[in-house]
């Protein structure tokens, strides 16, 4: 179909793009344009799969370490094919269906399955929107919701070697026995655990001296540390080479002169914002040198009309800002361009989870930050092995990290790393944001004894301010 179709909204990309018609829009005409699986990545190739895989390597790992609590099991056998259809044959019918719905019940929307970009606007000032196959629409409003996608190192690019990201690395159609992970961040950490304790024997090379670079020094060195034990870590290393084998499998060379071989290579080395693909300078859209689509706290670009959120332009690649973001521009629209009471972004205190073995959370600034600003802190390391629920699960490496300023007691960050972190934390979002003091949140409340929290409970009340 070749069209030129006229629309109040435009929005392209279906991820937390698609949370944006309700019934508020229903006397408005949408364009929705997805070039990729509809419902964007964290429902297809993000959040939502890996951390189905994530539950079941929590659950190999368990059973692996049970012998130290006395009980002796062991993992006998990892049924990946049944692993992957179990959790793609719940989220492709999701993906589908909401499609489906789009298509189909929103007599208001169209869809559009297909890559689209700028340009420039029509006499009447409305923005025009060309497909790559071939349709045109003319659009008075446009929402960029066009997410992220992988980076691929020229290295890894210009070789030629068969590679996975994390769209093609959760269908593989048999566990491997040797994975390679380019990259130590959030997506390496993962997928080394969901791998690793399933049984892969797993490398990663990282070009940093630590892994998890950008969490508290603390956590990154203790998960650096807990990663050495049982994967293959080469820090301060970068690929040099890479190749196909003749029988299967990758060999990469590496800046210390070794190599390594495996039957899969798995590049988790950043994500770049899809701004650059969009032709945005036909409408006088910029970039920032993050390459993020520039915009102010109400979701606004330069091209009145034109807004945008979640990874395309947001300093967090993370769904629960994407979908924060998407909740403020949806008002807005609703509001209008000009509005004296639009809302706005609140990127005061985000808390990111890494949930690789063990389970990493954190809100606010790192002490190094806290320090930098020029705070007077105090700051509390409480290990999890010190209060009870730690005795329960033995456990000898995880720790609350709290950060909190001296004479107010106002807390500044928090860092977690051991079992349901990203759980455990939660009640100091909560104070972060309702403006709850260190000691407030410690005493003005019961803590269910002898639950996690008391980790955290402990580290509060230790805390010298
Ligand atoms: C492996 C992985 C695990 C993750 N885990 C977590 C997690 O546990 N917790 C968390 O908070 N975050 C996680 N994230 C991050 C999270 O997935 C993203 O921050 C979030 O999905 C971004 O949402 P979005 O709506 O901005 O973009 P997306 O969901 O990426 O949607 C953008 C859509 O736009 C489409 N598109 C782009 N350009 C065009 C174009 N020109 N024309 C047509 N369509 C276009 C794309 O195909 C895509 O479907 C994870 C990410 C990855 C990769
Ligand atoms: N649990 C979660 O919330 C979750 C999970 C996965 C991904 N994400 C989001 O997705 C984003 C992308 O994840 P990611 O792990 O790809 O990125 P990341 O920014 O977390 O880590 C990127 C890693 O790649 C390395 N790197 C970058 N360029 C390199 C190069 N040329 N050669 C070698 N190493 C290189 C960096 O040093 C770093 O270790 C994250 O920043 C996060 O916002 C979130």
């Amino acid at each position: 179909m070749t069209a030129t179709q006229v629309v109040d909204l435009a929005i392209i990309g279906s991820g937390s793009g698609n949370a944006i018609p309700d019934d508020r829009f229903a006397d408005k005409t949408l364009a929705i344009f997805e070039e990729g699986v509809y419902g964007g990545t964290c429902l297809n190739v993000g959040c939502i799969p890996t951390k189905m895989f994530v539950y079941a390597s929590e659950v190999a790992e368990i059973a692996t370490h049970g012998a130290r609590l006395g009980v002796h099991a062991k993992v006998d056998s990892v049924d990946w094919p049944g692993i992957v259809e179990r959790v793609f044959g719940r989220i492709d019918p999701l993906s589908q269906g909401g499609k489906e719905y789009r298509v189909d019940r929103c007599e208001n929307i169209t869809v559009y399955d297909s890559h689209v970009e700028f340009d420039g606007r029509d006499d009447d000032g409305r923005y025009r929107l060309v497909t790559r196959d071939g349709d045109t629409v003319l659009a008075t409003e446009v929402v960029l919701a066009a997410g992220s996608r992988a980076v691929i190192p020229q290295v890894i690019a210009d070789s030629g070697v068969t590679y996975h990201t994390n769209n093609d690395v959760m269908r593989l159609p048999e566990l491997p026995e040797r994975l390679i992970i380019a990259g130590s961040g959030y997506i390496a950490a993962e997928f080394a655990h969901v791998f690793g304790a399933l049984g892969s024997h797993v490398s990663i090379i990282a070009r940093g001296p630590a892994l998890l670079r950008k969490q508290d020094a603390d956590v990154s060195n203790r998960f650096t540390q807990v990663a050495r034990e049982k994967w293959d870590v080469r820090l301060e290393t970068t690929i040099t080479d890479a190749e196909d084998l003749p029988d299967g499998g990758v060999r990469v060379g590496l800046s210390d002169g070794t190599t390594i071989e495996a039957d899969v290579l798995l590049v988790a080395t950043g994500r770049q914002p899809n701004g650059d693909r969009l032709n945005l300078d036909s409408v006088g859209i910029e970039l920032d040198d993050e390459g993020r689509v520039r915009c102010d706290q109400h979701g606004r670009t330069a091209a009145r009309g034109v807004w945008t959120l979640g990874d395309v332009s947001s300093p967090y690649q993370l769904k629960h800002v994407a979908n924060h973001e998407q909740r403020v521009v949806q008002a807005n629209l609703l509001k209008g361009w000009d509005a004296t009471d639009l809302d706005a972004f609140d990127h005061r205190f985000v808390p990111a989870a890494v949930f690789t073995h063990p389970q990493i959370a954190s809100v606010g600034l790192t002490e190094e930050e806290a320090l930098d600003a020029g705070l007077d802190v105090a700051v509390k390391v409480q290990a999890y092995g010190d209060v009870a629920y730690g005795w329960a699960m033995e456990d000898t490496t995880g720790f609350c990290k709290l950060i909190a300023e001296r004479g107010t007691g106002r807390l500044l960050g928090a860092h977690l790393i051991g079992p349901q972190a990203p759980t455990v934390i939660q009640p100091v979002i909560q104070a972060m944001h309702f403006g709850q003091t260190a000691h407030e949140l410690a005493r003005g409340q019961y803590w269910i004894h002898p639950a996690m929290p008391e980790v955290l409970e402990n580290a509060l009340l230790g805390l010298e301010i």
